[in-house]
């Protein structure tokens, strides 16, 4: 662990024990970065123990708990551990050295010009297998709740202020955590920015496996926009009633 930096980097990580070492050295290089810590969550591979030995701080969950909720660890232990003010910079396991140009993210936070900023990720060397569903779910999602228009919904990396995840507390569960996020980052009146980073990870594949993570993302982002669906209404209903309500 380094302590010269200016935000949090937390990698949440689950049986990334072929790329974890190469992704938390890109991250401490970062001169933003501050710390590194790793959620392991739940992995069977030993991720955690290379993690550890990579320079990173790990924090276990003994059991699979989902991406969202080792979010949220992540955040827990740098608030307990020292850094309860500074900007959190979440990063997926699965970037290895491309890790290295996440500075781009931070930047805009640190300097104060932006909330929340997401990565915008170039095209990648193997094409992806899936049909959009998961991605269009998203984004219409997002205009319709937070009037936001977005390129790339469901992007991992991000870097956000200590006010913007408070506006997005509590997180939504496994994978609707991100564009969950991003309406409660914008409705609360802060300020998102996507940003291109030149990153590459693992894309998911066209084979049973993808399809049933894909299920899974649709599943998981469907609750979270139906929950705020619900919560923007219920505001309505009580904005109507205080209006109505004889002073
Ligand atoms: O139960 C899990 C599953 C995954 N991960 C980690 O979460 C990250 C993202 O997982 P990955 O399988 O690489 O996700 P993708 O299929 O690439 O998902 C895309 O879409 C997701 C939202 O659906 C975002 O969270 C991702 O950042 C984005 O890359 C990785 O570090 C994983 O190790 C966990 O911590 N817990
Ligand atoms: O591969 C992807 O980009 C995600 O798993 C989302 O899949 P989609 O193509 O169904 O939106």
């Amino acid at each position: 662990m380094t302590d010269s930096g200016e935000c949090v980097a937390i990698i949440p990580a689950k049986d990334e024990a072929g790329r974890i070492a190469a992704t938390v050295a890109a991250v401490s290089a970062l001169p933003q970065v501050a710390t590194v810590i790793v959620v392991d969550d739940g992995s069977a591979d030993g991720t955690g123990a290379l993690a550890l030995a990579a320079g990173a701080a790990v924090v276990t969950h003994p059991r699979n708990r989902g991406k969202a909720a080792a979010m949220t660890t992540g955040a827990d232990f740098a608030a307990e551990h020292g850094w309860p003010d500074l900007p959190l910079l979440y990063v997926d396991a699965d970037l290895e050295q491309s890790a290295a140009a996440l500075g781009v993210l931070a930047d805009p936070v640190l300097a104060g010009d932006a909330d929340l900023t997401i990565a915008v990720l170039p095209p990648q060397s193997t094409a992806g297998g899936g049909r959009g569903f998961v991605v269009r779910l998203a984004r219409n999602g997002i205009r319709e709740l937070a009037g936001f228009e977005t390129t790339q919904p469901l992007s991992g990396m991000r870097c956000l202020n200590r006010a913007a995840y408070t506006a997005a507390q509590p997180f939504a569960r496994g994978w609707g955590v991100e564009t969950a996020m991003t309406v409660d980052v914008v409705r609360a009146g802060l300020r998102v920015l996507e940003v291109p980073a030149d990153l590459h990870h693992r894309v998911t594949g066209a084979d049973w496996r993808g399809q049933l993570h894909r299920a899974e993302q649709y599943r998981d982002v469907w609750l979270a926009l139906a929950a705020r669906r619900g919560r923007a209404l219920a505001a309505r209903v009580r904005d109507r009633g205080g209006r109505d309500t004889p002073p």
